[in-house]
């Protein structure tokens, strides 16, 4: 397999109190480039979990994640974070927007995330131009200055899709990107990954439902903490 990630053997806990509670038991997977994967599971199975560990959003007890070829574990924090920032995109549920930037701004940000000081100005126009393609690609062109409470679901969720896209991630990772939308919208949402994913993009989304998973090109499932 042309391998862009893989994890092996990925344990995680949550600690509670005094308990222990394993979500992760021994997990493997590997994605090929250019792959679509969907990862089902009930609620509480661990998909959420698997996702930020593959986005470095958190650290497994034990396991490996080798990505291009590195494994994330030996890396430095500099470039664990240039690895989150740079080679990865998220889009989560909730969309996760900030209510005071419009929907161009919201798009530009992971382009400044180096930056504790958000300076539009320093922002190059080609970045600017690539956030404007990416918000007609997605639909939007006409609510670049629209902030997140005008804009519906739909166009909250393809607004976190350009937001996503922004750095050219390697490896987009979303969260139950319909999960919050009604069907039809969902669907738009689908047909937008598909795209992306039709032109090269690698995705790995977690989903408890099996219509959203067809979308994908492979289904794996989590249950009891495995694969
Ligand atoms: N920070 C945390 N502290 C303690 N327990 C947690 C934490 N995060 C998640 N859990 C627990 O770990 C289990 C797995 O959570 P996770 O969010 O990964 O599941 P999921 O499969 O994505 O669920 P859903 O489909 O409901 O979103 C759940 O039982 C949850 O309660």
């Amino acid at each position: 397999m042309n391998s862009i990630i893989k994890c092996e053997n990925i344990i995680k806990s949550y600690k509670m109190g005094q308990t222990r509670l394993q979500v992760l038991k021994g997990v493997n997977l590997e994605t090929a480039r250019g792959e679509f994967v969907a990862v089902m599971g009930s609620s509480g199975s661990g998909k959420s979990t698997l996702l930020h560990i593959l986005g470095a959003l958190d650290k497994p007890d034990s396991g490996e994640i080798i990505y291009e070829g590195t494994n994330l574990a030996r890396i430095s924090a500099a470039r664990l974070n240039a690895y989150r920032n740079k080679q990865v995109g998220f889009v989560f549920q909730f969309y996760h927007l900030l209510d005071e930037f419009n929907v161009l701004e919201n798009t530009l940000l992971p382009a400044m995330a180096s930056s504790s000081v958000i300076k539009w100005a320093a922002i190059s126009s080609d970045i600017k131009k690539r956030a404007v393609s990416l918000l007609e690609k997605v639909g939007l062109a006409d609510r670049l200055n629209h902030k997140p409470h005008q804009l519906s679901g739909g166009e909250r969720q393809r607004t976190a899709l350009a937001r996503a896209l922004i750095n050219e991630p390697r490896l987009l990772l979303a969260d139950e990107p319909t999960g919050n939308l009604d069907w039809q919208r969902g669907s738009e949402i689908l047909t937008l990954l598909k795209q992306l994913n039709k032109e090269g993009q690698t995705i790995i989304m977690v989903t408890h439902d099996k219509k959203v998973a067809d979308a994908a090109d492979r289904t794996v499932v989590i249950q009891d903490g495995k694969i």
